[in-house]
């Protein structure tokens, strides 16, 4: 795959087709928009490095024609020093990046490896998908997926073996380390890429609604049950069925979601009649499932049964190296500005220990950004645990903090109830079955006597 670069500036366009030579990438260049296009279409082309001002077709006309015959390109504007407008409106276009003049080279090459990076991964999805739905009339769209970190490397690596076979996947990790990416990545990866993908949040659902949620119900079923409804396996048959949060799934769905995996069919509620389906179940926790198996708490033939294969996402902490390009792409992806970082402020995020893992991450960026007063963030537009880690870790991280707080909140409710679980959870707003998980889960019990 090469680069391709169009500046109608000869000297500028030497300098860079030069340039890049010399960091190993093949590149082909354009003098005008035209030929970017005829160049395009000549040679297979991963990134395309556009002159924003080019007579004829502009840089962004050439992008737009280029991206819709290959929503898997990368690409990247140069523009004009302090063209800050122009660069949001670009990037709108479905521009990557961009890059103002004069080009720093140093800082070309960084957003290009990042760029080709992504694009190698788009790549590997969509390669996979287009030969099963080379018939489908839509485009594969590119995953967002970034990580070139060793450990991510290895996590990816394991996925593309893992996305071929028909088994159910485990996937652990912290929070907000990408579960639910990487188990949308197995789908796009594996033989029923072209099928659905169907997702659901086991923690989300209300006690009496988990059944026909994944089972679907027949019309009548019960009181509020006006019409028929397909449950996510139905929805999801023959492709990828994604249950995240699994270990929150009440004890009596458990068996019923073993009895589906081992018989493949499935009973609506208030049906006498059995569905057969063909479904790879992902699931996903951040609770250690086998401890919660061996307490009692979750079914361990269901836990097996589940993790036939699995897979665990390191923690954003263990792999700082993936920090930089993520804040990029957070950056890209939201901005309605062109927002830059000074140096102390990316040192800063590199070093922090993100509890909340990516999703922390990438709040943090939008909030920094929103409240930003400049154009470069500083360290003063952070969050306070960012500028000063000392302070906050001397009362433990947030969520232990959050943790400590759940629990003597959990504490004064059972006190106040006299310990009937019923009125404690009522009095809490949530459903006992969550209340008992966290009665295991900070190891409350009822003082003797
Ligand atoms: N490698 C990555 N590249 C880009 N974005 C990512 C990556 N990993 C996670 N994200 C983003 O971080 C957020 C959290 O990811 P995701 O929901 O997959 O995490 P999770 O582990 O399933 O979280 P939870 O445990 O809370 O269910 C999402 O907005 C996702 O797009």
């Amino acid at each position: 795959m090469k680069i391709l670069i169009a500046d109608d500036d000869p000297l500028q366009r030497e300098l860079l087709v030069g340039f890049l030579e010399k960091q190993g990438y093949q590149v082909v260049a354009a003098a005008d928009g035209h030929e970017a296009l005829a160049q395009f279409q000549r040679h297979p082309i991963a990134l395309a490095l556009l002159d924003h001002r080019m007579p004829g077709l502009t840089g962004d006309q050439v992008l737009a024609q280029m991206k819709a015959a290959n929503p898997l390109l990368r690409a990247m504007l140069i523009t004009a020093y302090g063209a800050v407008e122009t660069a949001v409106q670009v990037m709108k276009l479905g521009a990557d990046d961009f890059i103002e003049k004069p080009v720093d080279l140093k800082q070309l090459l960084g957003k290009i490896e990042q760029l080709m990076q992504r694009h190698a991964v788009a790549t590997d999805v969509a390669a996979v998908t287009h030969t099963v739905t080379n018939t489908a009339a839509t485009a594969p769209q590119p995953l967002d997926l970034i990580g070139d970190s060793p450990a991510m490397r290895e996590t990816l690596s394991l996925v593309r073996r893992l996305a071929d076979s028909p088994w159910t996947v485990l996937i652990q990790g912290e929070t907000g380390t990408g579960k639910e990416v990487m188990a949308q990545l197995i789908h796009q990866l594996s033989p029923v890429a072209s099928a659905p993908f169907v997702a659901v949040n086991c923690a989300a659902i209300p006690d009496n609604l988990f059944e026909s949620e994944l089972f679907g119900h027949e019309k009548g079923a019960f009181t509020s049950a006006e019409r028929q409804h397909r449950g996510c396996f139905e929805r999801a048959n023959g492709g990828t069925l994604f249950l995240d949060e699994v270990g929150e799934l009440p004890a009596a769905l458990q068996s019923k979601l073993l009895r589906a995996l081992q018989e493949k069919h499935i009973r609506r509620v208030g049906s006498e009649r059995d569905i057969a389906i063909d479904v790879r179940v992902i699931a996903a926790t951040n609770r250690d499932l086998r401890a919660l198996a061996a307490a009692g708490q979750f079914r361990e033939d269901l836990f097996f049964r589940l993790k036939v294969l699995d897979l665990t996402v390191p923690p954003l902490r263990e792999r700082r190296a993936d920090i930089p390009a993520l804040i990029q792409h957070f950056l890209t992806r939201d901005a309605r500005r062109p927002i830059q970082l000074a140096p102390e402020t990316l040192d800063l995020l590199v070093r922090y220990d993100y509890p909340g893992n990516v999703r922390e991450l990438e709040h943090i960026i939008q909030r920094s950004v929103t409240l930003a007063r400049g154009l470069v963030l500083q360290p003063h537009d952070l969050p306070e645990e960012i500028r000063h880690p000392a302070a906050a870790a001397s009362t433990g991280d947030l969520q232990t903090q959050l943790d400590t707080l759940e629990r003597d909140l959990l504490l004064a409710a059972l006190e106040k109830s006299e310990w009937i679980q019923t009125r404690a959870a009522e009095q809490l707003g949530i459903s006992e079955r969550v209340l008992r998980y966290k009665l295991g889960k900070y190891g409350l019990r009822r003082p003797a006597g």
